[in-house]
């Protein structure tokens, strides 16, 4: 019996799936998974022959009895995703979950059509790794079945930057890209904001108020992350319902501003945050202004109360605990009634 995930390639290294993918795979084959690379490519260029000889190539080192855990959505479509579950589901005593790292129906407006196929998918795995309780609340509303679970609760996010302590300052940290979080573009409150990310020609900053990081590679990134909050903030816009998207998913940058050992600020609602307030590691604000009251108004002694606290959660997700014990739990619960 062997475990197999797969994993993404092919998508910009900027792509945050395509982090999230790799970085969930550094850690499962500390663990002895063996890994399925799988390519993100225009689908439909292939025949249906040529897709499924380039399925049975991937799963070439799967056999009867193993465990694989599909690390979802591929990005080549729902109707890719539903060939490789049947492929592998056609095999002896084989056990599969899905892996969810988001939820395409839910992300875009547009897409909402693809729900039925995407649960339907959900249901054909004997277990399902999902973000969070909200999620599954919200997906069982929409026909998921699946029995064995197993929640996720926080990404992790890898790094060997030695820790350092955040300095007490009025400013906040975004990671993101400004056209999908566009109030970065019209920051006009008194605390700085200091922003890292790609901007495109066409994005128009108010730059009054904003430090301009530009992207940085994740070392630096770590590096740079060394005073203020950590935001995060989803609007809702065109096509995305980001706010209302965040009840359900985890936030990636989340887990950046822990790992670099900053306090957090979210958007109220969002899904972790109880996970957050119970651990005394962030702040939940229910508009932009009331951000910048917070900033203002927190001591240096909560602050730094809030870092102590930070800097356990910080120690777990730089080395991949969240990742290893949902591995664990995943394997567990296939392999037990
Ligand atoms: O200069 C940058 C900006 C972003 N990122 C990466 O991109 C992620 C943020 O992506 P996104 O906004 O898609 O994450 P979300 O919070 O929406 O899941 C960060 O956590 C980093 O891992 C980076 O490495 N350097």
């Amino acid at each position: 019996m062997k475990i197999h995930i797969t994993n993404l390639y092919g998508q910009s290294s900027r792509s945050t799936a395509l982090i999230a993918q790799n970085m969930v795979t550094d850690v499962a084959t500390t663990m002895g998974f063996k890994e399925i690379g799988i390519y993100s490519y225009p689908v439909h260029t292939d025949s249906p022959n040529e897709l499924n000889k380039r399925i049975d190539g991937m799963f070439a080192a799967v056999g009867s009895d193993d465990i694989v855990i599909a690390q979802f959505p591929t990005w080549n479509s729902i109707e890719f995703d539903t060939m490789l579950i049947d492929k592998l589901l056609s095999y002896r005593d084989i056990k599969v979950a899905i892996f969810i790292h988001d939820v395409v129906p839910l992300m875009f407006e547009n897409n909402y059509y693809l729900m039925p196929k995407f649960i339907e998918l959900c249901n054909k795995a004997q277990g399902l790794i999902l973000p969070t309780r909200s999620m599954f609340t919200r997906l069982e509303k929409e026909g998921l079945k699946t029995k064995k679970i197993v929640f996720q609760g926080l990404w992790d996010h890898l790094s060997k930057v030695d820790y350092h302590e955040p300095n007490y300052q009025k400013t906040v940290n975004f990671i993101g890209s400004a056209s999908r979080f566009p109030f970065v573009k019209d920051w006009h409150f008194d605390t700085r904001l200091q922003f890292f990310g790609d901007l495109e020609e066409s994005d128009s900053i108010n730059k009054s108020n904003i430090d301009l990081k530009g992207w940085m590679s994740d070392d630096e990134l770590m590096l740079n992350l060394s005073s203020g909050f950590g935001l995060v903030w989803s609007e809702e816009i065109d096509n995305q319902k980001e706010r209302t998207y965040s009840m359900y998913n985890l936030s990636y940058k989340l887990s950046s501003y822990l790992a670099a050992g900053l306090p957090i600020i979210v958007n109220e609602g969002i899904s972790t945050q109880m996970f957050l307030e119970k651990n005394g590691i962030g702040l939940v604000a229910n508009s932009l202004s009331d951000v910048d009251r917070i900033v203002k108004q927190t001591s240096i002694e909560e602050y730094q109360q809030m870092v102590r606290n930070v800097k356990k959660v910080s120690y777990l997700i730089k080395n991949g605990y969240f990742t290893k014990k949902l591995l664990i739990d995943t394997v567990y619960r296939l392999l037990t009634e």
